[in-house]
């Protein structure tokens, strides 16, 4: 598969190119004015509350519904006249095959591969038990699809989406109502493809179920793209926060401001701040030299978490 098959150089090292892309439904702008950018080999989280507009985003970036605006461009093709050269190397999760409940998971790959006239019927016994091996689900390819957890009839739409060597996998929901454990399998294999050198989108409403498996993000927001950035990008725009706890609140005030610690303000028990350059060690010596009691300190860097809910307004549902 993939594997053995090097990635087709991307446009310009992008896998996926928006420009002003939109999609207007009668008076509501579903998508406005979108520049995606999800670099070659990148596992994009594509994140956004329910209605946010991710789901229409894929959709035109596929080619399923055409924009109203803007253009796009899959793997280095504009689409949408490149369409028939980028789709075949284009595995997608979006409202997922339909499998046939009585048959086996095996049984479903071998008639989904089938009514593909591009696959070769002679490999076509080794391409799915690759595809099931890949996605965890040999041991389980003979049990019918309906006694299949939601976690196994996931992986499997993954596997039918990886019949064919692909160079990008977009999964629009992947772990929507999975449980934890389920959660993993797909983010492992998320993991596991991205080291072969295929190029992810996944899009989520939940971040805390991307994150670690994300190079980058987007975060859509009413239909338009609020943030984008690589996941480290994003990390050095979380500002520490200096929180200091002392019966002292005036004199530290002014020991603190000559420790470059800006943005002051008084809390219930002392003061917090944004610290500049000097490490905590330094502040509290001179915290301490010049006689406020020091009763607590504490250097917090935000979870990305915050930052998500500022840029988006409202929660991520958050999984405990
Ligand atoms: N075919 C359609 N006709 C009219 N409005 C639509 C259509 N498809 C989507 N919308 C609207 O566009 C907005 C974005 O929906 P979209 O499904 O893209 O969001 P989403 O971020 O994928 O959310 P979810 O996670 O709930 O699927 C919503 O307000 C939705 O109601």
């Amino acid at each position: 598969m993939a594997a053995a098959d090097p990635p087709a150089q991307a446009g310009d090292g992008f896998a996926v190119r928006t420009e002003g892309l939109g999609k207007r439904y009668g008076a509501q702008d579903a998508v406005h004015d979108l520049d995606l950018v999800v670099p070659a080999g990148a596992v994009y989280g594509f994140l956004g509350p329910n209605g946010s507009g991710k789901t229409t985003t894929i959709r035109m970036l596929l080619g399923l519904i055409s924009p109203t605006t803007g253009r796009h461009e899959l793997l280095g093709h504009p689409m949408p006249d490149g369409l028939l050269a980028a789709l075949p190397r284009v595995g997608s999760l979006v409202e997922g095959p339909a499998f046939h409940p009585h048959l086996s998971g095996r049984a479903n790959l071998t008639r989904l591969d089938a009514a593909d006239q591009h696959a070769d019927p002679a490999t076509r016994h080794t391409r799915i038990g690759e595809a099931l091996e890949r996605v965890g689900l040999t041991a389980a390819a003979g049990k019918r699809f309906r006694a299949y957890s939601l976690g196994m009839k996931q992986r499997l739409a993954i596997a039918a989406a990886l019949l064919a060597p692909r160079d990008l996998l977009v999964l629009d929901e992947p772990t929507n109502g999975l449980d934890p454990q389920g959660t993993r399998e797909i983010r492992h294999l998320v993991g596991a493809l991205a080291q072969e050198g295929v190029t992810v989108l996944i899009s989520s409403h939940l971040l805390s179920e991307v994150e670690q498996v994300c190079t980058h993000v987007g975060v859509m927001r009413a239909g338009t793209l609020v943030a984008q950035d690589s996941i480290e990008g994003l990390r050095a725009r979380q500002r520490a926060e200096l929180v200091l706890t002392t019966p002292d609140p005036d004199r530290a005030r002014v020991v603190l401001q000559r420790a470059g610690v800006r943005e002051l303000a008084a809390s219930a028990d002392g003061l917090t701040g944004t610290p500049g350059e000097q490490p905590a060690e330094r502040i509290v010596e001179a915290l301490v030299a010049d006689g406020v009691r020091v009763r607590g300190i504490e250097l917090r860097t935000p979870k990305l978490e915050e930052l998500y809910v500022q840029l988006t307004g409202e929660g991520f549902d958050v999984r405990g």
